[in-house]
C-alpha cells in the first residue's frame, strides 16, 4: 500500500490512474509520495517514508532538489506537458501588447450606458490603435518545450524570430522550424529584436538576467514577455525600463508588488498552465511517474536523479539504491549481494551530477540482513527492495 498527499488540486484524471494500493493521506508527513504544483515545500520537513515528489508542471523552483536528493527523495517534473497552454498565452500577451485591446474593452464597459455608443466608438477608437506583429523580431531567450512552440507559431504569424540557447537539447533541435534564426549571444536577441520572450527555468545561473544592462542593449520601445519565472528579471530595472519609456509593455505571468501597478505592465495571475488540457496533461504524467517509481522503481524525467528504467521485474525480486556518485559503490553493492550468494539477474547503474543510481534484479528472495548490510554502506542514501 502506497500513501500519497497533494499539495494542490491535482487533475482528477491522473489520479484516477492510482491503482487501489494508492491511499491518500491528511498529511504530508505520513506520505511515500507527494503531488504538487506550485506549492513552496523549501521549509517543509520530509516524513521518513517519503520517496518521490512529483510536480505536475514544469518549473522546480518550489522545491529543495538537493536536500530532497540527500534524503532519498527523486523528484520528477512534466516536461513539456503544459507548454502548449502557456506558448497560447505568450501569443496572448504579444497580442496584448500591441493592440491596445486592454484599453479599448474597458472603454466599453465605463460607456455601456452610451446610448450612441455604436457611433462613439468610432471616434474614440483612434486612442487604441496600435501595430501588427507580422513583419516583427522576435527574440526566444529559452528553447526547450514552451520556447520552440512559441518560436515557431511567431514564425508562422509571420514574425522574424531570433532564438537563444547555449544548452539547446536534441530534442528541441527536432523540433525548430529552419526557418528561426540562431543567435550566437544573448546580446544579439536584446539589441535587435522588438519583442523579447524568456522561457528558461529560474536557476542561480539565470534569476536577474533581465537586469539594467540587458535593459540598456534593448530598442527603445521594446516589449518583454516573462511567461518562465519573476525572479529572471529584476524589478527595479524593468520598472525603470517601463517608466522611461524604454520598455513599451512587460507582459509577465508573475504579480509582485513592485510591478502590478506600473503603467505599461500587462500582468496576468500565473495563468500560463491553467487550462484543461494542461492540467489534465501534467496529472496524468505526474501520477505515472510516481507510481512506476514507488511500484517498480523506475526513475523518468526526474530532475534530482539520473534516468534508469528496468521495466517491469517480472518474477525476479528488485534492489534499488540511491546513492552518492563516487567510486567503488557497485563493488561494494554487489559484494554484499555475493556474501549471501545472491545471483543478479539484471543491473542498471546512472549517475547525474553528484548522486547516482542503482537497479539490481535477482532471482532469489532477498533478506532483511542485505538490506541492512546495503544501508551500512557509506554514501547509500536509500535502499528499496521491491520484492
Ligand atoms: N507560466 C507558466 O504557467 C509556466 C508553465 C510552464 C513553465 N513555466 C516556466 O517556464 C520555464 C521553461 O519551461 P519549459 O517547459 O520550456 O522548460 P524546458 O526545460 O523544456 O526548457 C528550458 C530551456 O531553457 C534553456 N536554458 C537554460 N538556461 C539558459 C540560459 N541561460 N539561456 C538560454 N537558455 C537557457 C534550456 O537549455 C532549455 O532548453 C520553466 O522552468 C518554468 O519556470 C511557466
Ligand atoms: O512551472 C510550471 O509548470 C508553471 O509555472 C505552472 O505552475 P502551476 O502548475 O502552479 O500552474
Amino acid at each position: 500500500m502506497y500513501k500519497y498527499y497533494c499539495f494542490n488540486a491535482i487533475a482528477e484524471c491522473g489520479l484516477a490512474n492510482l491503482s487501489e494500493d494508492f491511499v491518500p493521506v491528511s498529511d504530508a508527513k505520513d506520505a511515500d509520495g507527494i503531488l504538487v504544483r506550485s506549492a513552496a515545500l523549501h521549509e517543509l520537513e520530509f516524513g521518513k517514508n517519503l520517496k518521490v515528489i512529483a510536480r505536475a508542471g514544469a518549473g522546480v523552483n518550489n522545491i529543495p532538489l538537493d536536500r530532497c536528493a540527500e534524503e532519498g527523495i527523486v523528484v520528477f517534473n512534466t516536461p513539456g506537458a503544459n507548454a502548449n497552454g502557456v506558448k497560447e498565452l505568450v501569443i496572448a500577451g504579444m497580442l496584448l501588447a500591441s493592440r491596445d485591446i486592454l484599453g479599448g474593452i474597458n472603454w466599453v464597459q465605463e460607456n455601456e450606458e452610451d446610448g450612441n455608443i455604436a457611433k462613439d466608438a468610432e471616434k474614440a477608437k483612434k486612442a487604441f490603435a496600435g501595430c501588427e506583429l507580422e513583419g516583427k523580431k522576435l527574440g526566444v531567450i529559452g528553447l526547450g518545450a514552451i520556447g520552440v512552440l512559441v518560436a515557431n507559431a511567431a514564425q508562422h504569424l509571420g514574425m522574424d524570430v531570433y532564438g537563444y540557447d547555449p544548452y539547446l537539447s536534441v530534442e528541441s533541435a527536432w523540433k525548430i522550424s529552419r526557418g528561426i534564426h540562431h543567435a550566437r549571444t544573448v546580446d544579439e536577441i536584446y539589441s535587435e529584436c522588438d519583442y523579447i520572450t524568456i522561457h528558461v527555468p529560474a536557476l542561480d545561473s539565470t534569476k536577474g538576467m533581465i537586469d539594467a544592462d540587458a535593459i540598456s542593449l534593448m530598442k527603445d520601445g521594446v516589449v518583454v514577455l516573462n511567461f518562465a519565472r519573476d525572479v529572471l528579471v529584476n524589478s527595479e530595472a524593468v520598472v525603470d525600463g517601463l517608466v522611461s519609456g524604454k520598455i513599451k509593455h512587460y507582459v509577465t505571468d508573475f504579480p509582485t508588488p513592485e510591478i502590478a501597478g506600473v503603467k505599461g505592465a500587462i500582468v496576468i495571475p500565473h495563468l500560463g498552465a491553467s487550462t484543461a488540457e494542461a492540467e489534465e496533461n501534467c496529472a496524468k504524467m505526474a501520477v505515472k511517474e510516481m507510481r512506476n517509481y514507488l511500484e517498480y522503481g523506475n526513475i523518468k524525467n526526474s530532475v534530482n536523479y539520473p534516468n534508469c528504467d528496468m521495466g517491469y521485474p517480472g518474477d525476479n525480486k528488485r534492489i534499488t539504491l540511491l546513492h552518492h556518485n563516487i567510486p567503488n559503490m557497485i563493488g561494494q553493492i554487489t559484494g554484499v549481494l555475493a556474501k549471501d550468494n545472491m545471483n543478479i539477474a539484471d543491473m542498471s547503474n546512472k549517475s547525474k551530477g553528484s548522486y547516482a543510481y542503482t537497479m539490481i534484479d535477482v532471482d532469489s528472495d532477498i533478506p532483511e540482513s542485505v538490506k541492512k548490510d546495503l544501508e551500512a554502506i557509506d554514501g547509500i542514501l536509500r535502499v528499496r527492495i521491491l520484492n
